[in-house]
C-alpha cells in the first residue's frame, strides 16, 4: 500500500478513536422556516449526504418542503425512528460556523431558556425566508435526457427556458406539478444543481431631505405657511424629511404643497453620504497621551482570549484607544465587534469610527428594519474584514474571524436583557464569544461595574496563580486629555432652599450658573430623571391620586408645552388620557401635578429665563429615527443655551462647549428597589458631571439633593471611584448580594390574580428540594413591588447563591407552569421590580 495511503487510515483511525462523537451522525436538529412552527425538528441524515451545524437544508415539513438551518447532532432522538424523516438536500453549507451553535447552546443552558427562544433573539427575523433556493443546470449531464422520466424532462425543459438556465424554486414549483419529485431526479443524475441566491448587495438608503429654494416673502402663504418656511431657513435650509416633520411640527402634504408653489424642494438623498457630513472628511489617527500609548501597547500585545478592563475617567480618550486598537486587526484581515448601550445616543462615537474605517464599519441594532438587519448579517457572513458597531443583540451577529471585542460603557444596565428570555447580559455572551473566536474583550467604562473591578482586583492577587485566561488585565487612563481639570462638583441640599424660602425646583446656585450661561457663552445640560411633566396627579381635596387602569402605578402628566392639552400617561403600559378637569372622586377642580419631569423643567426655565433658549432631550422628543442625532446636531451648532433631559444624556456626549450640568433631583435616582441602586446612582451622577469642562473652558457641575449625606452622593462629589467601590463591596459581601453570590429571579406572571399567587407558591416548594441541595436561599414568594402591569399580576421568587453552587436545571420547572401562568427565568437579574 502506498505510504500515503497508509497515514490517510492512520488518521482516519486515530480521530474516530479520539471522537465520542460519531463520525457520521444519523439525526440532526433544524431549525424549520414556518411562522407556525415552534422548536427544533429532528430529521434523518441520508447516509449519502454531509450535514453539518450551520448548513442550510431544505426538508420536508407536512406537505411542503421548507428551507431550514441545521442546528445540531442528535444522538439518541425521543422519537419513532421509523417516523423521522430524512433530509432532502444540503443547500449551501457554511452559512454559520459550528461554534456559533456551540454559543447559543452555552447561552441557552445557562440562562435556563429553550434554545429555540434564544436563536429567536440571535437571528435577524426572515433569516431563512429571504435566502432564496435556486435551481441552475450543470454543464455536463448524464445519463442523455432520453432516460429521464417524462416530469424530469419538462422541468428541464422550463429551466432551458431561462437565458441563464436558472430559475428559482418556487418559481419552478408554480410551473409545474410535482416538480418536487422531478427535481430529486435531476438532482440525483446531475443535471441540475440547488443553490443559495447569495446576498442582494444592499441598496444605498436613500432619505428625504427638505431644502428651502426661496425666501418666504409671498402673500400668498398662509401664516402658518410662512412660519414653516421661517422655521427652515432658521435651521440651515435643509432638513431630513423626518426631521422637518418633527422640528417644525408640520406634515408631508403641507411641504409636498410648499414644493409645488416653487418655496422649497423634497428630494432623496443617499443617508450615509449626508449622514456623516460631519465627519466627511477623513480622519487621522491622534497622537497619543503617555497614558493612551501605554494601554495601546498593552492591548496590542494581546493575541489570545484573555478580558482588559480600560478604566478611563470620563473625557480621557478611550473611543482613540479603541480606535487604534482594531486598526491594525483590520490590517491583518480580522473584524471587530463594537458595542455600546444605545446607538441613538452614540453617534458620535459611531462618526469617528466611520471618519476612520469608512465603508468597514457596518451598524447593526435593533432601529434598522428587518430588511436592513437581514442584509447586514448577510454582508457579515462574505467574510470581509470589517468592525461592527451595534447594540445588545449585536453580540449575535455572525463575523467570522474576529480579532476584537470592544465593550463600551461596559457598566451600562442596557447591556443586560430584561425580557422576553433569554435575559442575557452581553458583557457576559461576549466573554463566551471571545473564549471561542480566542480573541481579546475590552471592557472600557470611567465607572466599572462591581462585578468587573471584583476581577481585576482577583487577578491582581493571584498573579501567575492561576492560568492566564482567567486573569482581567488593567489599563488605566486616569486623567483627562490635555489634562483637563474634572469639573468641581458642588452638593446642594434642598432642605435647606426650602428652609430658606426657596420653593423653585432650581436651588439659588443653579439658577445663578443658568443665569450666567448666556453671557459666559457656554452651554449647559439639566439632568432629570424622569420623562413627562410630572409624575403624578392628586386631588388636594380628597387626596385622590390618578392611576393607570391597568398598572398600579400612577399616571404621568403630560405637558409636552404650555399651550398644549394636558394628558395623562402610564410609563408601563403605555395608557393614554386626557387630563379630567374635575376628580373622579369627589368632582372637585382642584387637581394638581406633582414630583418634576423633563418638561416641568423646561416650562419652569422658560418663565424663569424667557430668553434662554432650551432643548428637551428624552424618549418623547426622540422617537423617530435619526432624532437624537438631530437634537445632539443643534445644541452643539449652538441652537440653544440648555439641553434638558433623561439618563439618554449620560452617554457619550462629547461636546467641548458645555460648562455647566445640572443634576436637578438626584434622590429619584438613589432610591430604587434593586440592591445595586448605589452603584447605578453613582455611575450615571459621574458619566453626567463628566459632560462638563471637557473644552478649554473649565466646567461646573451641580447636584441638588434631599440626602447630601448619601454615600453615593458623596462619592460623586469627591469623585473617588475606589472608595465608593470599597464601602459598596462591603455591604454587597455582608449580604451575599453580586459580586459576592449570584442571583437567579423567578418571574411569574397572569392576568388571573389568584391563579398567579398559587403557581408561585407552587414553584416556590419545588424549589425546596433544589435549594436545600444547592445551598440557596428562597426569598418569596412575594408580589412584585408593582404588582399590576398592563393587567397581568405579578409575582416573583428570588433564589441567592453562593457562587460556588452549581443551579440545577430550573426549566423543569415550566412543565408545572398552568395555563393562563408564564414564567421567566431571569439569571443575574439586574432588575428587580
Ligand atoms: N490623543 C489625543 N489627542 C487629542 N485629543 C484626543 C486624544 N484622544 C482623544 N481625544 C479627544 O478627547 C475627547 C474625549 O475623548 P473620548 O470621547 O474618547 O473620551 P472617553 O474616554 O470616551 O469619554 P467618556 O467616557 O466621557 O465618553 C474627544 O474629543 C477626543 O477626540
Ligand atoms: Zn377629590
Ligand atoms: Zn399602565
Amino acid at each position: 500500500m502506498n505510504p500515503l495511503r497508509l497515514e490517510y487510515w492512520a488518521q482516519i483511525l486515530n480521530c474516530m478513536a479520539a471522537k465520542s462523537k460519531p463520525l457520521s451522525p444519523e439525526w440532526i436538529e433544524v431549525l424549520v422556516d414556518c411562522p407556525g412552527a415552534q422548536g427544533l425538528y429532528t430529521y434523518r441524515i441520508p447516509p449519502a449526504l454531509a450535514v453539518t451545524p450551520g448548513d442550510i437544508l431544505s426538508v420536508p415539513f407536512n406537505s411542503q418542503q421548507l428551507g431550514a438551518i441545521a442546528v445540531r447532532y442528535l444522538t439518541q432522538p425521543d422519537l419513532n425512528l421509523d417516523l423521522i424523516k430524512p433530509v432532502e438536500a444540503v443547500i449551501s453549507t457554511g452559512f454559520f460556523s459550528s461554534s456559533y451553535w456551540q454559543l447559543l447552546d452555552r447561552i441557552a443552558e445557562y440562562y435556563q431558556t429553550p434554545l429555540m427562544q434564544v436563536i429567536r433573539t440571535a437571528l435577524p427575523p426572515g433569516l431563512l425566508a429571504r435566502s432564496q433556493r435556486r435551481i441552475r443546470l450543470k454543464p455536463a449531464p448524464s445519463p442523455p435526457a432520453t432516460l429521464l422520466s417524462a416530469s424530469a424532462q419538462s422541468l428541464l425543459a422550463h429551466l432551458h427556458q431561462s437565458t441563464t438556465g436558472d430559475y428559482t424554486w418556487q418559481y419552478l414549483q408554480r410551473q409545474q406539478r410535482g416538480a418536487h419529485r422531478a427535481l430529486q431526479e435531476l438532482l440525483r443524475h446531475g443535471w441540475v444543481e440547488s443553490y443559495l441566491a447569495p446576498p442582494q448587495t444592499a441598496q444605498p438608503q436613500k432619505r428625504q431631505v427638505v431644502t428651502l429654494t426661496a425666501k418666504p416673502a409671498d402673500e400668498s402663504l398662509s401664516q402658518r405657511q410662512q412660519e414653516i418656511l421661517t422655521g427652515l431657513q432658521r435651521q440651515g435650509g435643509e432638513l431630513w424629511l423626518s426631521d422637518a416633520l418633527q422640528l417644525l411640527q408640520t406634515t408631508s402634504a403641507t411641504l409636498k404643497r410648499l414644493a409645488a408653489k416653487g418655496y422649497l424642494s423634497l428630494e432623496a438623498r443617499e443617508v450615509l453620504r449626508v449622514g456623516s457630513h460631519s465627519t466627511a472628511a477623513a480622519d487621522q489617527p491622534k497622537t497619543l497621551t503617555a497614558a493612551q500609548t501605554q494601554a495601546l501597547a498593552q492591548l496590542n500585545q494581546l493575541e489570545q482570549y484573555v478580558t482588559a478592563l480600560l478604566h478611563g475617567v470620563t473625557g480621557s480618550g478611550k473611543t482613540e484607544v479603541y480606535l487604534q486598537a482594531i486598526a491594525p486587526r483590520l490590517n491583518c484581515r480580522q473584524s471587530a465587534l463594537v458595542l455600546v448601550p444605545e446607538i441613538g445616543l452614540t453617534s458620535q462615537l459611531t462618526d469617528r469610527f466611520r471618519s476612520r474605517f469608512g465603508e468597514r464599519v457596518c451598524l447593526y441594532h435593533s432601529g434598522l428594519s428587518d430588511g436592513e438587519r437581514y442584509d447586514t448579517w448577510r454582508q457579515m457572513l462574505s467574510g470581509e474584514p470589517q468592525v461592527v458597531i451595534g447594540t445588545r443583540s449585536a453580540i449575535f451577529v455572525p463575523l467570522s474571524n474576529l480579532g476584537l471585542i470592544v465593550l463600551d460603557e461596559e457598566h451600562d444596565s442596557s447591556f443586560k436583557q430584561d425580557q422576553p428570555a433569554p435575559c442575557y447580559h452581553t458583557r457576559t455572551v461576549a466573554r463566551w464569544r471571545a473564549q471561542q473566536a480566542n480573541c481579546p474583550l475590552v471592557l472600557g467604562s470611567a465607572t466599572p461595574a462591581l462585578e468587573t473591578w471584583v476581577e481585576v482586583q482577583s487577578s491582581r492577587d493571584s498573579q501567575g496563580q492561576r492560568d492566564e485566561a482567567a486573569q482581567t488585565v488593567y489599563l488605566s487612563l486616569p486623567s483627562r486629555i490635555h489634562n483637563r481639570p474634572h469639573p468641581p462638583i458642588q452638593i446642594i441640599d434642598m432642605r435647606q432652599e426650602l428652609q430658606a424660602g426657596n420653593r423653585s425646583i432650581f436651588s439659588r446656585s443653579l439658577e445663578e450658573a443658568i443665569a450666567a450661561l448666556p453671557a459666559t457663552g457656554g452651554q449647559g445640560i439639566l439632568f432629570i430623571h424622569r420623562r413627562g411633566h410630572s409624575s403624578f396627579v392628586s386631588c388636594r381635596s380628597c387626596g385622590y391620586v390618578m392611576e393607570c387602569p391597568n398598572c398600579d402605578v400612577s399616571l404621568s402628566y403630560h405637558q409636552p408645552h404650555d399651550q398644549a392639552e394636558p394628558y395623562l400617561r402610564c410609563h408601563y403600559c403605555n395608557h393614554y388620557q386626557s387630563h379630567p378637569s374635575r376628580c373622579p372622586e369627589c368632582a372637585s377642580p382642584y387637581l394638581k401635578n406633582f414630583g418634576s419631569g423633563t418638561q416641568r423643567v423646561v416650562s419652569e426655565i422658560a418663565k424663569q429665563f424667557p430668553t434662554l433658549r432650551c432643548l428637551r432631550f428624552d424618549s418623547d422628543t426622540t422617537r423617530r429615527k435619526g432624532s437624537h442625532r438631530a437634537l445632539l446636531t443643534r445644541f452643539a451648532q449652538g441652537e440653544a443655551d440648555l439641553l434638558v433631559g433623561t439618563q439618554m444624556l449620560t452617554k457619550g456626549i462629547d461636546l467641548p462647549q458645555v460648562t455647566l450640568v445640572g443634576i436637578v433631583a438626584a434622590d429619584g435616582l438613589l432610591y430604587m428597589p434593586d440592591y445595586w441602586a448605589s452603584e447605578r446612582a453613582f455611575q450615571m451622577m459621574t458619566q453626567v458631571a463628566g459632560r462638563a469642562g471637557r473644552g478649554e473652558r473649565a466646567g461646573q457641575v451641580i447636584v441638588q439633593t434631599y440626602t447630601p449625606e448619601h454615600p453615593a452622593v458623596q462619592a460623586v462629589q469627591q469623585q473617588d471611584y475606589a472608595a465608593f467601590t470599597e464601602a459598596e463591596l462591603q455591604d454587597r459581601q455582608a449580604l451575599g448580594y453580586p459580586p459576592y453570590g449570584r442571583l437567579i429571579l423567578l418571574r411569574v406572571t397572569s392576568p388571573d390574580p389568584i391563579a398567579v399567587k398559587q403557581a408561585a407558591e407552587d414553584f416556590a416548594s419545588k424549589l425546596e428540594a433544589i435549594a436545600a441541595a444547592s445551598d440557596c436561599d428562597i426569598l418569596g414568594p412575594a408580589p412584585a413591588p408593582i404588582l399590576r402591569v398592563a393587567r397581568r399580576y405579578r409575582w416573583q421568587i428570588l433564589l441567592k447563591l453562593p457562587l460556588s453552587a452549581l443551579i440545577s436545571d430550573l426549566s423543569c420547572l415550566r412543565q408545572h407552569c398552568p395555563d393562563r401562568v408564564s414564567l421567566t427565568i431571569d439569571v443575574d437579574p439586574l432588575n428587580l421590580s
